[in-house]
């Protein structure tokens, strides 16, 4: 399945453009697409025993080699020619296959209804021409073949009335079907190259808070300045209160609104020097830093903008947003966050254990009832001390 894959990513690594890399993947996948089509429907041609498509099975020999270039032209940076050679022998294998065997007897001809669109998924936008190009050459066959009509071979008619439904609902349905998965892999393709370049910007797109990784890069920094200074900090592990039935009851849309509200009034409660961060869902992460060189001092002040933040929070929510109709409405909701606190000073525990740690804490609050700040305990856990039984 690897093999797999990097074969269908020939030609996209070292390619800068998103946009351009997803163009490159779609020809590769098109062109897999087209040989286990060919082959396919070769199969079921082989069996009918009939000399005409038997016939087309043998002209559509040179075909598989043509389109099996396709990958290795992306791989050598040729993607405009891998285009081309892929778009055109398609469509002239398609009709190789009408004039040839078929005519427009068997519907083959719907094929050039798919590749009339799918230009568009094959070439950048700023091609244009060459989209209009390919699609009025293949609609103009398409249209041809549907109200002019093409003979077909007289010996296709030998076929009985069921296969020759059967090979007219394959023809129809898997053009069809083939269209609605390359739709569908281009926004797939679209929405994780999204997530990548969220991932690398360093912040969450809904609520333009800083995301997960750069808040771990920022609490590597601050843990070693902490290590320099004996300035201590904490990390506040936040998760919303029974948010999933907000979203359920008036839409994600609604749980969007609700999050940058969260958000705003996060970042309201602490320093220009603190740093709020998106963590994923309805989880914020708060990094406090330069709580002062005293133990029972620090955690007092860390406790006291976590409860800040907890009542802010807890403030009811006036949503507007918009109804099925059109209409837009004001939704008052109430939602509340349970916090779990970590302290730490110097470089005793790793980024990565004091968020785990923050966050063990945060389930310790929502154990107790939710809308509540927990601290994590020392000892409680069995990573604190592996000698000592869990306390529960
Ligand atoms: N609107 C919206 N919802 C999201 C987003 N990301 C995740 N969610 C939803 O957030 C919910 C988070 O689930 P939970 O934390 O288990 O739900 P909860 O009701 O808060 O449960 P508790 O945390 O146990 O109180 C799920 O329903 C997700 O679908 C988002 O970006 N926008």
């Amino acid at each position: 399945m690897t093999g797999l894959l990097k074969w269908l990513r020939w030609g996209c690594d070292g390619v800068e453009s998103y946009s351009l890399q997803r163009k490159i993947f779609h020809v590769n996948v098109a062109a897999l697409i087209a040989i286990l089509s060919m082959a396919f429907f070769a199969v079921f041609n082989a069996l009918t025993g009939n000399p005409a498509l038997i016939r087309s099975n043998l002209l559509q020999i040179p075909f598989y080699f043509i389109v099996l270039v396709v990958p290795w032209l992306n791989r050598h940076g040729q993607a405009g020619m891998a285009r081309w050679v892929l778009s055109l022998s398609i469509t002239t294998a398609v009709s190789t296959n009408i004039w040839i065997a078929n005519g427009s007897w068997l519907d083959l001809h719907f094929y050039f209804l798919l590749f009339a669109l799918v230009g568009v998924v094959f070439f950048p936008i700023r091609q244009w021409a060459s989209i209009v190009f390919l699609f009025v050459l293949n609609a103009s066959l398409f249209i041809y073949c549907e109200y002019v009509g093409v003979k077909p071979d007289p010996t296709l008619f030998l076929l009985g009335e069921n296969m020759t439904t059967m090979f007219r609902s394959a023809f129809v349905s898997t053009s069809l079907f083939t269209l609605l998965f390359i739709t569908w892999l281009g926004e797939y393709v679209a929405n994780r190259n999204e997530r990548e370049l969220e991932e690398l910007s360093g912040m969450d797109m809904l609520t333009h808070l800083p995301n997960r990784r750069r808040m771990e890069q920022r609490l590597a920094e601050t843990i070693a300045v902490s290590e320099r200074t004996g300035q201590r900090g904490a990390v506040l592990f936040l998760d919303l209160d029974n948010f999933k039935p907000l979203n359920d009851e008036h839409g994600h849309a609604a749980g969007d609104l609700l999050l940058q509200e969260v958000a705003q009034r996060i970042s309201g409660c602490i320093r220009k020097m603190d740093m709020a961060a998106r963590f994923g869902g309805d989880e914020f992460v708060i990094m406090l830093s330069e709580l002062g060189q005293e133990q029972e001092g620090a955690r007092q002040r860390a406790a006291q903008v976590a409860e800040k933040i907890r009542i802010a929070l807890a403030e009811p929510y006036l949503l507007d947003i918009s109804s099925a109709g059109g209409d837009r409405e004001s939704v008052k909701h109430r939602c509340s966050a349970s916090i779990g606190v970590e302290m730490f000073v110097g470089g005793a525990m790793s980024e990565a254990d004091i968020l785990k740690r923050a966050d063990a804490a945060m389930y310790q609050s929502k154990e107790h009832g939710r809308n509540k700040i927990s601290f994590h305990e020392e000892k409680r856990h069995v990573w604190d001390n592996p000698e000592l039984p869990t306390v529960v």
